[in-house]
C-alpha cells in the first residue's frame, strides 16, 4: 500500500463496478482451463517508478496463455530484426478469431504474430539447440519480464498437448506451405508450453509496464529487450492484439492490449502504465469480460487512451521572455522534437537582433538526438549572425559548439552581458 492507499481505492471502485458485466463462459476447449472459479477477478497497475496497485485476486497463479505471444514477438524480433521476421510473420490485423486458419495468398505467411498460426511460427523462430533450451529461453525471458521466476502448470500444458488439435492442423498447414520453422510436434511442444506459464495478475500489470517502459523492467532495471523492439511490439499489439475487435478496442479503450483464454488481458499506456485485469468468463472473441470492461473504464477514468496523449503535454518551456537585450528561455524535462520545436518557437521572438540568447536547460532532464540536432543548428545559426548564445545545462548536453556552455544561469547571464558590451 502507498500514495495512502488512494490509486487502490480507485483500481478497488473498478473492480466493483465491472463485476457484474455481462456474461461470458471459462473457456473449457483445453480442459484442464475448465477448473478455473470464474468469480476470479484482479486488477493490477504498474507504473514506471516501480510502482505497483492492485485489487482482488491480483496473486491468484493462472496459466499466461496467449498474452505470451508479445513477449515471445520481442524476443524473437530482438534476435532476427522486424525484416527477418516479416519474411515469416506478416504484422496485419486478420480481422478473424485468435484460432483461425491464416495463410497469406501467395507467400503462405499467417497475418500476424498475435494470432495462433502467427505466434507457433514465432515460438518455431526463436533461437536455440534443440526444444527444451527453446523453452528454457522463452521461460527465462518470461521471466525476465515478471522479475521472478515463473514455473510451468504441468497439467494445462498436458491437458493443452492432448486435445491441441486445431493448433496442430494450423502447423500442419503452414508446414505444408513451408512456412512453418521446424517439425510440427517440436515447435507446437514449445508453444503449449510457452501458453503454460504460470503467473499473476500482479506478474502481467509489471511485464507490460516493461513494455510501457521501452522494454526496462520498472522494478528489477533490467533492460529485458531494446527499446526499438518494446516499439515494435507495441503497434503490433495496438493493430492485432484483441483479435477480430482490435478496431473497436482502439477505438474504446485506445491502449496496445492483448488478451488469453484463460482470462488474463494486458493494456500498455506508453512511458506510463503497464496495467493488467484477470477473470475467466470469456467473452465470443475470447476475451475475458470484466477484464475488457475494467481496463475500458479505467482507460476512460484515467485518461490513458493513446490518441489522447498530445493534448496533455507537460509545458516543457518554462520562462520565455527578454531583460534588456538578451532573450531569455528556460525548459524542463526530458527534451524531444516536439519539445524542441516549442523552444526553438520561443527562439525566434525572444532574442533581439543586436542582442544575446542565455538559455536555461538546467532542468532538462535528458535530451534525444533529434531535439539536441535541431537546438544546436539554431544555436549555430544564432552565432553566426552574430547573437551570442550561452547555454546553461548540466553535463551531457554537448559544450562543443559556436555557443558558450555554462554550469548555471548566472554564469550564462554574466558572460552574454560582457559579450554585449
Ligand atoms: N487465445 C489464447 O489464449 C489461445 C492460447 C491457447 N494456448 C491456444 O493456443 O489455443
Amino acid at each position: 500500500m502507498s500514495g495512502l492507499d488512494v490509486i487502490t481505492e480507485a483500481l478497488t471502485r473498478v473492480r466493483e463496478e465491472c463485476a457484474a458485466a455481462g456474461t461470458g463462459r471459462v473457456a473449457d476447449y483445453i480442459p484442464q482451463l475448465g477448473h478455473a472459479d470464474p468469480s476470479w477477478f484482479a486488477l493490477a497497475l504498474a507504473s514506471m517508478d516501480g510502482h505497483g496497485y492492485q485489487a482482488g485476486d491480483a496473486e491468484v497463479p493462472f496459466t499466461i496463455q496467449s498474452v505470451s505471444k508479445p513477449f515471445v514477438h520481442a524476443l524473437v524480433l530482438a534476435e532476427l530484426g522486424a525484416d527477418e521476421l516479416s519474411r515469416w510473420v506478416a504484422a496485419e490485423p486478420s480481422g478473424e478469431a485468435f484460432n483461425a486458419i491464416s495463410l497469406q495468398p501467395g507467400t503462405g505467411r499467417p497475418a500476424n504474430p498475435m494470432i495462433n498460426a502467427g505466434a507457433i511460427v514465432t515460438t518455431g523462430l526463436v533461437p536455440a539447440t534443440g526444444a527444451a533450451g527453446r523453452f528454457e529461453r522463452i521461460r527465462a525471458l518470461l521471466s525476465a519480464f515478471a522479475g521472478r521466476p515463473l514455473d510451468l502448470d504441468e497439467q494445462v500444458y498436458e491437458s493443452e498437448r492432448a486435445t491441441g488439435d486445431r493448433n496442430r492442423a494450423l502447423a500442419y498447414l503452414m508446414r505444408a506451405a513451408g512456412t512453418l520453422p521446424g517439425a510440427v510436434d517440436t515447435v507446437l511442444d514449445t508453444y503449449f508450453r510457452q501458453c503454460s506459464v504460470l503467473v499473476t495478475t500482479v506478474d502481467l500489470a509489471v511485464m507490460a509496464g516493461t513494455l510501457a517502459n521501452g522494454g526496462r523492467q520498472p522494478v528489477t532495471g533490467e533492460q529485458v529487450v531494446p527499446e526499438p523492439v518494446a516499439v515494435q511490439v507495441l503497434a503490433v499489439m495496438a493493430t492485432c492484439g484483441m483479435y477480430d475487435v482490435a478496431g473497436d478496442w482502439l477505438l474504446r479503450v485506445g491502449l496496445p492490449a492483448k488478451s488469453g483464454v484463460s482470462g488474463g488481458v494486458i493494456a500498455v499506456s506508453p512511458a506510463r502504465f503497464g496495467v493488467a485485469a484477470f477473470s475467466p468468463p470469456l467473452d465470443a472473441a475470447g476475451s475475458s469480460v470484466r477484464g475488457v470492461a475494467a481496463l475500458r473504464t479505467l482507460s476512460q477514468r484515467f485518461g490513458l487512451h493513446l490518441m489522447h496523449a498530445a493534448a496533455t503535454a507537460a509545458p516543457t518551456v518554462t520562462h520565455a521572455g527578454r531583460s534588456g537585450r538578451i532573450g531569455r528561455i528556460a525548459a524542463q524535462g526530458a527534451l524531444d522534437f516536439p519539445a524542441a520545436e516549442r523552444i526553438l518557437f520561443a527562439l525566434d521572438e525572444v532574442v533581439p537582433p543586436d542582442g544575446a540568447l542565455v538559455c536555461d536547460l538546467t532542468q532538462v532532464t535528458q535530451i534525444e538526438a533529434i531535439a539536441e540536432a535541431l537546438l544546436s543548428k539554431a544555436f549555430a545559426r544564432l552565432a553566426a549572425l552574430g547573437r551570442p548564445v550561452a547555454v546553461a545545462a548540466q553535463a551531457g548536453f554537448p559544450a562543443a559548439g559556436p555557443w558558450r556552455f555554462h554550469a548555471t544561469v548566472d554564469a550564462a547571464l554574466a558572460w552574454a552581458q560582457a559579450e554585449l558590451r
